[in-house]
């Protein structure tokens, strides 16, 4: 297990480029913890796989170094990383059985057998493998041939890091809930600095100590799902983490107040103007529906009823907001909308302020 250190790292797939729009990968600068758990999230082509690469070593960085703790591997081959990669698809030998798959990396490492038998009987066990564990793996399922990808690497004890590239997207939905709850705990068993890339937020959310949300190339924040939750860094966060996600709406502020359009907003804390584009941001779940004189008139434009919540997808001044309500809760009659102010943000140019700065 190691440490690993982006310093000052960047790509960019042009031979010279010129501006920011030519990176791939924006320049970062981060340590990430030995036996951490980080995912990478976010959308097609914002650079996780680029990312990726350049730790495992399949990609060497136009600018900066990568660092196993402490030590410098940005011209080291895959091979000579150490680390464990598990890759969107089955990586297996579909001659051998199960169990020789998982002991063929220890095999190749030269472990004690008596070690290799211990640690390829635990994995079974917790692969839930043990019916299959002396079969073929060719007759097995997509979901089972991807958990012996995923036992292969996770048998080794001894890597740098295990790196995962969409590692569940052959599993059955079903199958999925249960493996990610297994990676977590085999994270918490074996300690290992995991990376974990990914598009989907519950598979990020639910692995991840730490996630790493990208956006056009660029980091722009790196927190607990809580984090992520209460305080994005960037409204892209916002609008990526939660179902649906954060609001936000172009506002102008004077101190503690925002306005939007006609009506005036209380905030908890006091905004220097710096004449930098401003918007409100504010999740759906600290908005309130009443009747209440006090709060700001809106127009309802749908309801969908999603199970224990509905959304309500109103208009504000023009601008779209959703609101939720519990299942049980019905839209009052001439509604009007509250925020609560302490769970409002701020955003100036799509980042986060804080009162006072
Ligand atoms: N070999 C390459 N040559 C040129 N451009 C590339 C190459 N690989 C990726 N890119 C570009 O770099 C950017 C980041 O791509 P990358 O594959 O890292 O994103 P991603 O977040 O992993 O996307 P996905 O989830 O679709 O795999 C994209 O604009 C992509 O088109």
């Amino acid at each position: 297990m190691a440490s690993i250190t982006l310093d000052k790292l960047a790509h960019s797939y042009l031979p010279n480029p010129q501006t920011d729009a030519d990176f791939a990968l924006k320049e970062l600068d981060y340590k990430w913890e030995d036996g951490g758990a980080y995912a990478l999230l976010g959308p097609s082509g914002c650079g996780k796989t680029t990312l990726l690469n350049i730790i495992s070593g399949l990609l060497v960085p136009s600018k900066g170094h990568i660092r196993f703790d402490g030590q410098d591997v940005t011209h080291l081959q895959p091979e000579e990383r150490n680390i464990a990669q598990v890759f969107q698809f089955p990586v297996i030998y579909d001659t051998m059985t199960v169990r020789q798959n998982l002991a063929f990396p220890l095999l190749n490492r030269h472990v004690p057998q008596d070690e290799i038998t211990r640690r390829v009987n635990d994995m079974i066990e917790v692969l839930d493998l043990a019916d299959k564990a002396d079969r073929r793996a060719r007759g097995l399922t997509a979901d089972e041939k991807q958990k012996i990808s995923l036992g292969r690497g996770l048998v080794r004890y001894d890597v740098n890091a295990i790196l995962f590239d969409e590692p569940l997207t052959v599993i059955d939905p079903h199958m999925k809930w249960q493996l990610r709850t297994k990676l977590k705990d085999l994270h918490r068993q074996l300690g290992h600095t995991m990376i974990y890339v990914t598009h989907d937020q519950t598979e990020a959310l639910t692995f991840a100590d730490r996630v790493v949300v990208m956006y056009e190339g660029e980091v722009v924040q790196i927190g607990t799902p809580e984090e992520l939750f209460n305080e994005p860094a960037h409204t892209f966060v916002g609008y990526f983490i939660g179902s649906p996600g954060m609001n936000v709406i172009p506002c102008e502020i004077s101190g503690k107040t925002a306005r939007v359009g006609d009506i005036q907003i209380g905030l908890s804390g006091g905004y220097a103007v710096t004449g930098a584009k401003t918007e409100l941001g504010i999740r759906p779940e600290f908005v309130s529906l009443s009747s209440d004189s006090s709060g700001h008139p809106v127009q309802i434009e749908a309801v969908e009823n999603i199970g224990r919540f509905k959304i309500v997808r109103a208009s504000l001044q023009g601008h779209a907001i959703n609101a939720l309500l519990k299942e049980n809760e019905e839209v009052p009659a001439d509604p009007t909308l509250s925020f609560e102010a302490g769970r409002i943000n701020v955003y100036e140019n799509s980042h986060l302020v804080r009162p006072g700065a």
